[in-house]
């Protein structure tokens, strides 16, 4: 790595075009300033956001792009302001590496909900320069947004919390749904989902998996620890299971209706969608007024709430259940992650690959 203030070269895996096809490509890094980390890339996760972005799912995708936003790196040098983290430190770094410090979100520390959020990759930040993320060698990042791992935590097994897991941690927290003994759901088994079963059941809840087959049954049950699981296209089953959850959390990535899983809530009910879907979702009134129900929405979480999450996977012995892959099997990682044949996330062994052509 070069000194504060010269420009470092790094290769990451880059989409082109919608294919989303990735491969190498070589790139300058943003010039670090005094309060900045640079980070040697260790893992970086595989999002399902990953693919909506490199495929251009969204319509905003903006290319070469260096995706990956599930960081887990060391830290190789500081700028002379740094505070929070010293070199040789093992961080992470998650979807946002920017925010206006001066909004209402960003004084009440949701910085993740300002509009002027800076995202890891696909944006540009303040200097001009396009943001890359962490399929790469090494990436810039601001303090701010730069974790300490807590050391319980494996690096590897870290890597997905900093994206899947503070997305279910952050709503079980902002809607009161902490608490021991509620009856929650999580819909789609992926990345995001598996997290949100260990998280829900280690706050004590009564889990249920609502997925689109029955394949992951045995998984979800035994090694998961889920205590129902339901089939969303078997109409008995899901009858059965009428009225009977106090919240869902719905990670599906695609289009799907929303009324068979309203009439799953108790009254006061809560759908929380986390799906990224740019097709409108459809639903008749009576399904959320004949029960006071709520269908709300949620992005990752603040800096401080995944410090907090951190600590309760620490706390709880928790651990994300990977799939380890060099860089040179990403494209086959990715096919996998979009025909939902990954258990449950894919994690890049990016300082164990080789990044160069
Ligand atoms: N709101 C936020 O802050 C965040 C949103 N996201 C978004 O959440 C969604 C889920 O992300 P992630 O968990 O990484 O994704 P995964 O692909 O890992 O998991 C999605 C799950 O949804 C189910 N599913 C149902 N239909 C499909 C389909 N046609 N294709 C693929 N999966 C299907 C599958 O579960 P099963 O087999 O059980 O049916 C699958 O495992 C994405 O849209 C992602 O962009 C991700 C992170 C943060
Ligand atoms: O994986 C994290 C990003 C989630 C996300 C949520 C909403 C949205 O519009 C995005 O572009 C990304
Ligand atoms: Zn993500
Ligand atoms: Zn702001």
């Amino acid at each position: 790595m070069g000194s504060v203030e010269s420009e470092r070269l790094v290769t990451g895996w880059a989409a082109r075009d919608p294919s989303g096809f990735l491969s190498p490509y070589t790139y300058t890094l943003r010039k670090n300033g005094p309060e900045d980390v640079v980070i040697k890339v260790l893992y970086c996760g595989i999002c399902h956001t990953d693919l909506h972005q490199s495929k251009n799912h969204l319509g905003m995708s903006n290319y070469p792009m260096v995706p990956g936003h599930e960081v887990v790196g060391e830290v190789v040098e500081v700028g002379r302001e740094v505070s929070k983290v010293r070199v040789g430190d093992v961080v992470g770094a998650g979807v946002i590496v920017g925010c206006c410090r001066e909004c209402g979100s960003c004084k009440a520390n949701i910085e993740q909900y300002c509009n002027k959020r800076i995202w890891s990759y696909n944006d540009v930040y303040t200097d001009g320069k396009p943001t890359q993320g962490g399929f790469a060698s090494a990436m810039v990042v601001d303090q701010k947004f730069v974790i300490k791992i807590p050391s319980a935590l494996a690096p590897e097994q870290a890597a997905p919390l900093l994206c899947a897991g503070v997305t279910v941690y952050s709503p079980l927290k902002h809607f009161g749904l902490m608490t021991g003994g509620l009856r929650g759901a999580i819909m789609g088994l992926g990345g995001v989902g598996h997290m949100g079963v260990k998280i829900a059941k280690a706050m004590g809840h009564h889990v249920t998996v609502i997925s689109s087959s029955d394949r992951k049954r045995t998984e979800a049950m035994d090694h998961l620890g889920a205590d129902a699981y339901l089939v969303s296209s078997d109409e008995a089953q899901m009858a059965a299971a009428n009225d009977s959850l106090d919240y869902i959390i719905d990670t599906v990535p695609v289009f799907h209706p929303l009324e068979p899983y309203l009439s799953l809530l108790k009254v006061n009910g809560k759908l929380i969608l986390m799906g990224v879907i740019n097709q409108p979702l459809q639903f008749v009134t009576p399904a959320v007024m004949l029960g006071r129900k709520t269908i709300t929405g949620s992005f990752i979480g603040s800096m401080d709430e995944t410090l907090e999450m951190l600590e309760f996977c620490e706390k709880k012995g928790l651990t994300s259940m990977i799939e380890m892959v060099k860089m040179e099997q990403i494209n086959e990682a990715m096919e996998r992650l979009e025909r939902n044949d990954v258990r449950y996330r894919f994690v890049v062994d990016v300082a164990g690959s080789k990044l160069d052509p």
